[in-house]
Parts: C-alpha cells; sequence; structure tokens
C-alpha cells in the first residue's frame, strides 16, 4: 500500500493530557437505549480501540462523538471544550472521521476527493472564488500540493487521477482516510477501516494508523478483526449492550472472560451469528484467547 513502512510497536502514551473525553453520552432512539452512559476518553498520539458484538451502539457512539447525533444525554470535551453537535464544528475543531459504509464523491477523481476534505480549512470566500483572484490560486495550489502528498502518505498517488468509484476497495478505504487527514486532524476515528480487506491490506492497514500516529495524531478505531485491534491498539474498550463492559490494555480486555463471553457465550450468543468478528475473535488460543498477534 505504501511506499514508506514503519515497524513501530503500539507505544502507550496513557500519562499524555486528554484530547477527547465523553461524559456520561447517552442515545436512546425511541424506546432503545443504544449508548448508555458511556465514559470515554483519549490521550494525545494514543490508539484506542472500540470493539463489541454488532448493534453494541459502536457507531452510534462515533456519531455522538462526532456531531452527527445530539446526545439523549452527556457532554463530549474536546481539548476541554465542550464539542458542538454540529458535524462541521467537530471537523474544524480537529476531529475527522471515516465511515462504516464508504462515503467518496464516486464520479470525482481520487485528487479531487481529497481536495474537497482541504476546503474546510481554506479561507478564499464565495466572490474570491468566483472572481478567481490570487488568493484563490495560491490555495487551489496548496490545496492540490497537500493532496497530493496525502495520496503520496497513504499510498495512492498512482490513482490520483482515477475515479473513486473505480479504485478497488482497500484503495477507497484508504482514499476515505487521505480525505479525512487533509482536514488537518488531531483525532482520526476509523469506523471498520478493514473491513473487506485481505490479509495483506490489513497489514498494510496497521502500517499505516502507526504512521498517522507518528504524524502526531490519535487515533480511535471501530473493528471487529479482532487481531488487528489488539496489534494496533495502546487501549481498547469494549462496548456491550451500549454499556462498557471492559476497559484496558489488549492484553486486559483479550483475556477478561466478560469479553470472550461477550462474543462467544451464552448471553450474547445472537453476536457470535450476527458478528463477522466470531469467526476471528472467537478462536481462543493458549497466548491470545481473542486474536493476539498476526501470524
Ligand atoms: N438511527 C437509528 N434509529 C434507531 N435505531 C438505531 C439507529 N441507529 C442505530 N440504531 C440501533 O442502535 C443499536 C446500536 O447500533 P450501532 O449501529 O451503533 O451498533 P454497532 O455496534 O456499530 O454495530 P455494528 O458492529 O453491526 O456496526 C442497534 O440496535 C441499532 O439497531
Amino acid at each position: 500500500m505504501t511506499e514508506t513502512t514503519s515497524t513501530s510497536p503500539p507505544t502507550s502514551t496513557s500519562t499524555g493530557e486528554w484530547l477527547l473525553q465523553a461524559r456520561g453520552v447517552t442515545m436512546r432512539f425511541g424506546g432503545l437505549t443504544a449508548v448508555d452512559n458511556v465514559d470515554f476518553g483519549v490521550r494525545e498520539q494514543e490508539i484506542v480501540g472500540l470493539i463489541g458484538p454488532n448493534g453494541a451502539g459502536k457507531t452510534t457512539f462515533f456519531n455522538c462523538l462526532t456531531g452527527m447525533y445530539r446526545p439523549t444525554s452527556g457532554q463530549v470535551l474536546f481539548r476541554g471544550r465542550r464539542l458542538p453537535p454540529k458535524p462541521q464544528a467537530v471537523t474544524r475543531a480537529g476531529v475527522a472521521r471515516t465511515f462504516q459504509n464508504i462515503r467518496l464523491f464516486n464520479n470525482m477523481t481520487a485528487l479531487e476527493n481529497v481536495m474537497v476534505g482541504r476546503y474546510c480549512r481554506t479561507k478564499s470566500g464565495a466572490i474570491s472564488a468566483i472572481l478567481r483572484g490570487p488568493r484563490f490560486h495560491r490555495e487551489e495550489r496548496e490545496t492540490r500540493e497537500r493532496a497530493y502528498e496525502l495520496l503520496d502518505f497513504v499510498g495512492l498517488r498512482r490513482a490520483a487521477d482515477h475515479l473513486a468509484r473505480n479504485l478497488p476497495y482497500g484503495d477507497q478505504r484508504r482514499l476515505e482516510i487521505a480525505r479525512a487527514l487533509a482536514t488537518d486532524p488531531s483525532l482520526l476515528l476509523l469506523d471498520e477501516p478493514t473491513a473487506g480487506m485481505n490479509p495483506q491490506e490489513t497489514r498494510e492497514a496497521t502500517d499505516l494508523i502507526f504512521r498517522i500516529r507518528e504524524r502526531g495524531l490519535a487515533v480511535v478505531v471501530i473493528e471487529h478483526d479482532m487481531r488487528f485491534i489488539f496489534g494496533v491498539c495502546d487501549r481498547v474498550v469494549c462496548l456491550v449492550r451500549g454499556r462498557v463492559l471492559s476497559e484496558g490494555t489488549p492484553t486486559q480486555v483479550q483475556t477478561d472472560p466478560r469479553v470472550v463471553e461477550a462474543y462467544i457465550g451464552g448471553s450474547e450468543a445472537s453476536a457470535e451469528e450476527d458478528s463477522p468478528a466470531a469467526d476471528k475473535a472467537a478462536q481462543p488460543t493458549e497466548e491470545a484467547p481473542l486474536g493476539g498477534e498476526e501470524s
């Protein structure tokens, strides 16, 4: 995927400053409580995994963090300030995300998709854009250069002029990450970034996340692939039925009997049937009851 590779192991920054804090976040849809009084935090340059069986509330929680949903109760703080429940304001504050179902502009090129992400940081107003003055041209040139640099970073420079819809699935996922990075975030939220990827692409995604951290970002990743999660994260939080069931280092969470039970046990048996992760997660081994290092 990328021209350069990083072999950085996960580096815990658990004593760093809180970048994002969610306090008592609850999201109800009618009678259904999808997210139930969740406390959650991410520190600077930390990589945090959010796991849980299907329907646990992971994506709904991301939607609460990114202003797509206004939580029924609770609050989300970013650098100590309350984040307004408006997606554009959240992006401007420095939080970017990708989606479980890829949301690219299919009829635009890869380069144009990344440039669109950048526009939330440019200053040219409508008048300048219409008149095409010097400021507009300078910003447009800078936006293009930055977009090329990000395509390079995710290993897609060669595909800059390809329409997004013609890119292979794995490339579309990386393009979404490049577009999110174009907004200059401090925190990147990835919703199932390796879904549909083959093992080689998944290894490359791990490397990409480490390199994103090296650029100074924190990352929160929702994923069903437990090997990927436990190989990339400093800390893992497991949600079940909207509540935090377990939280800790990858080793602590993957050996937590409650987590094993949630994926393979009786009370959550339906989760096993539903979850594409279950095949991967529910393969207890002596070393790694829920996945473990990439073999
Ligand atoms: N807009 C909505 N309206 C009503 N119910 C919703 C809505 N969005 C999610 N839900 C419900 O909230 C619960 C949590 O869903 P959510 O998609 O957040 O789970 P998830 O952990 O992301 O699942 P998955 O791993 O399958 O993506 C589910 O029962 C879902 O049906």
